[in-house]
């Protein structure tokens, strides 16, 4: 892998990071990013774990390898999360992985957790995610949040199919992904609006009630 793409690499996933974070979207040092920088090996730019993310530095991302280690020596940690990213690109067609815990994203996980997933119908935004029939539905699935990362990792994977662009963790957060960056993020943003959404129209309508 050449420098110039390494450099090219991390400049845009620090800019997603600072435009997240614009949108306070990193409470209390969660979230992690990341991006592919080359597929065969897998290896990717990941977020150093437990840092403020609201901060831009030269020690915010680490190169790791297809399993989750670091490529070099440092004292970075990856993200606690790696290896859900890891598994978005190995089952996907992914190019960059983006994980943060929102109010909304939390609500809507916990609210639907029994039916095991949320979907969204006749609501403009799901064009967002390439769904353009009048009738298309978009699906989110939702899985518990067990401690042990590679039991996450697992529901995650277990969950990732044609047409699925993102998993909400149950009282955690949501993991989403795109072929770039762009994508990624324009994903995550759609996420959150339709989130957003759908819980003030429940709200409105139902007083909150399910
Ligand atoms: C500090 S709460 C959040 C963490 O437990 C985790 O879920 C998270 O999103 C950030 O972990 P990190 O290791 O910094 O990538
Ligand atoms: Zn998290």
């Amino acid at each position: 892998m050449k420098t110039l793409d390494l450099k090219n690499r991390w400049q845009e996933l620090a800019d997603v990071k600072d435009a997240l974070g614009a949108r306070n979207w990193f409470p209390g040092t969660s979230g992690n990013l990341s991006i592919k920088v080359s597929d065969d090996p897998l290896e990717f730019l990941v977020t150093a774990s437990g840092k403020d993310k609201y901060q831009r530095t030269d020690e915010d991302f680490l190169l790791v390898d297809q399993h989750s280690q670091p490529v070099e020596q440092t004292g970075l940690k990856p993200s606690a999360e790696t290896l859900l990213h890891q598994k978005v690109y190995e089952l996907t067609d992914a190019g960059c992985s983006l994980h943060i815990h929102t109010v909304s994203n939390n609500v809507i996980s916990e609210l639907y957790a029994e039916k095991g997933e949320i979907t969204f119908q006749h609501q403009e935004l799901i064009k967002a995610f390439n769904l353009w029939e009048e009738d298309a539905v978009l699906r989110v699935p939702i899985i518990e949040n067990p401690a042990h990362i590679p039991d996450l990792a697992n529901l995650l994977a277990e969950r990732i199919e044609e047409n699925i662009f993102g998993v909400l963790i149950r009282n955690h957060g949501i993991t989403v992904w795109g072929r770039n960056a762009f994508e990624a993020k324009k994903h995550l943003e759609a996420f959150e609006f339709l989130f957003e959404t759908h819980l003030a129209l429940r709200l409105q309508t139902q007083g909150g009630r399910s």
